[in-house]
């Protein structure tokens, strides 16, 4: 009775922002209230109660798109090229100012613009929706980063000297979802992504608007109305094949109407099942920009970054890092699953399946070349392209308590997983015992992580002694392992002089990628000295000149540093 009485005072404190988190939490609040779910081919239905759900598609498999009269898309639009600014690219109006006349430096091109939110504004988001849980409904509206964002968005409208009615109402809408979340005292991954789609919604009409104001006809999308399905896993969504056609369909039959550039939210996508806004992952727009690229077969996909392309390894670990001219997908997608947050490790796939060229620049200074990521590339010259580190991650050893020549070890272990629904990143086995390492994001993403360990650890004990060891790192090596003999030699030359004991080997079947497991601690300066010793100190031209010795036929000498050279 008594928390009937309270939610009802404060149901009325805040009736408008009960309803908003209700709305997005029932069976189909989406967005868009009665919007249009994507089930069955050749169908639209709404989205009620639910009722879309109705179809057995499995996870992977693509419902049809929403068209209905099954016609083919519009003659192409002519669009060229997709060209995608992150956070960092238009974090304030002068780099909008500035985005916007990179854009128009490119008469010859008809883009398709895709944005990410403005700076920091996702943490911002995420961070509100977090203390909202707990702060309690009147103290929502006065969390530091709902005013940090407030005022970043009406101060670049000012700026730009556009209306502040185009940001106002999303605003206000966001304060009432936070008190929302304050009342309910709880924020599911449902109510988070809606949260944080508010970041590029608001970037993209404001962009969009500005590009307007300065002569340019631009139209905004929201991605969630443009035809990008995904599945309901909300914070991580997978795009559905269903999205190419009906995004193809949407901007080439919006150009033919009235040519205008579009302006794209990256990041957000719409649940098929649940029709509620979905979010791909943090730095999913790169994924946002890839899947755009396919769906209109373009020339080329842009990705505007803040440094000059990929590079030999982050730059906030080592500051020599230098850019990496080109890169395979299979490289790029393997240092983007491994750890470099530069791309998302998605983003490669609809690259690679519609074979478009993908080119990583940096808007803060585009005459840089950047890096240019294709199917294939000469490797004659190639060693190691970049190195990669993912910390805190937690590593199984995992021994067969059975006999030697038991079959069936590994497939129970991998059961174990599968059952509990945990993602292997990494695995070095033997006929008795397998080392593996577990995906963090995975982990991270949930609760009870713990409780999670414990209970892979009991099931995995009742085959075999495990030993759960935490704050160990994956370095990666990626490049071209055709090399391996001589990467492998060189890297534990520079670990074996810097006293790292490595605790796990592993080469994928990709062949781009060699990772080893060391301690937390010293992962870092592994990085360094493994960086200064392969792109620092000549290595490439010593190999070289060593390559050269053995087509002479002169023998292969290493002196007592691990460095080589021909007689
Ligand atoms: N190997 C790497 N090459 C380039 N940048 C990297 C690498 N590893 C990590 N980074 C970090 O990724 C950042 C760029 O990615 P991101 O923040 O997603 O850009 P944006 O938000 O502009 O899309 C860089 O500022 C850099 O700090
Ligand atoms: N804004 C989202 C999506 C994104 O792609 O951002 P960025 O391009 O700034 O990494 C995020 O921060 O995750």
């Amino acid at each position: 009775m008594a928390a009937a009485l309270r939610f009802a005072a404060v149901a009325r404190e805040a009736p408008a922002a009960l309803r908003l988190v209700r709305e997005r939490d029932s069976a189909c609040g989406a967005a868009r209230p009665g919007a249009q779910c994507w089930a069955r081919r050749g169908l639209v239905l709404r989205c009620q109660s639910g009722a879309a759900a109705t179809t057995t598609l499995k996870k992977g498999e693509a419902p049809a798109p929403a068209v209905s009269d099954g016609g083919a898309p519009p003659a192409a639009a002519g669009f060229t090229v997709v060209m995608k600014f992150g956070g960092s690219s238009v974090a304030s109006a002068e780099r909008m100012r500035e985005v916007a006349d990179l854009i128009l430096s490119f008469p010859e091109e008809t883009p398709v613009i895709v944005l990410s939110a403005m700076g920091k504004t996702t943490n911002n988001l995420l961070l509100a929706g977090e203390k909202a849980v707990s702060c309690g409904a009147p103290k929502a509206s006065e969390l530091d980063e709902l005013k940090a964002i407030k005022e970043l968005h009406f101060r670049t409208i000012d700026e730009l000297g556009l209306d502040s009615s185009l940001v106002s109402g999303f605003l206000d809408e966001l304060e009432q979802l936070l008190k929302g979340v304050a009342m309910m005292k709880e924020l599911t991954p449902r109510t988070r992504d809606y949260l944080v789609s508010f970041g590029e919604c608001m970037s993209t009409r404001i962009f969009a608007a500005y590009m307007n104001k300065l002569g340019k006809k631009a139209r905004q999308y929201d991605a969630f109305d443009l035809g990008f399905i995904t599945t309901d896993d909300f914070t991580n969504a997978d795009i559905l094949e269903a999205t190419y056609p009906a995004v193809a369909k949407r901007l080439q039959g919006d150009w033919v109407d009235e040519p205008a550039i579009p302006i794209v939210t990256g990041f957000l996508g719409k649940g098929w099942k649940s029709c509620a806004v979905t979010t791909l992952g943090r730095g999913g727009s790169d994924l946002t920009a890839t899947t755009i690229g396919k769906a209109l077969g373009l020339r080329e996909i842009q990705v505007w970054k803040d440094v000059d392309g990929v590079l030999t390894c982050d730059p906030n670990i080592y500051a020599n890092a230098v850019p990496v001219p080109f890169l395979t997908f299979d490289e790029a997608a393997e240092l983007a699953y491994f750890g470099g947050q530069v791309l998302h490790p998605q983003s490669m796939r609809p690259a690679r399946e519609g074979g478009i060229p993908v080119r990583v620049k940096n808007s803060y200074n585009r005459h840089a070349p950047g890096t240019v990521i294709t199917t294939t590339r000469d490797m004659r010259k190639s060693i190691l392209t970049s190195i990669v580190l993912k910390s805190n991650i937690t590593m199984l050893d995992i021994v067969s308590t059975r006999m030697l020549g038991q079959y069936g070890f590994l497939a129970k272990v991998f059961s174990i997983f599968e059952d509990l629904g945990i993602s292997v990143d990494s695995v070095a086995t033997s006929e008795v015992s397998i080392s593996l390492t577990l995906d963090p994001s995975k982990l991270w993403s949930r609760e009870l992580i713990q409780q999670e360990l414990d209970n892979v650890v009991e099931e995995l004990e009742k085959i075999a002694v495990v030993h759960l060891l935490q704050h160990r790192s994956i370095i990666s090596l990626i490049g071209n392992v055709q090399r391996s003999s001589l990467i492998l030699e060189k890297a534990f030359n520079v670990l074996r002089r810097n006293g790292v004991n490595v605790q796990m080997i592993s080469q994928g079947a990709s062949k781009v990628n060699i990772s080893l497991v060391v301690h937390d601690s010293e992962a870092k300066q592994c990085v360094q000295a493994l960086h200064s010793a392969f792109f620092e100190n000549g290595f490439l031209s010593e190999v070289e000149e060593v390559d050269i010795a053995q087509k002479n036929g002169s023998p292969l000498l290493v002196n007592s540093n691990g460095a080589m050279h021909g007689n």
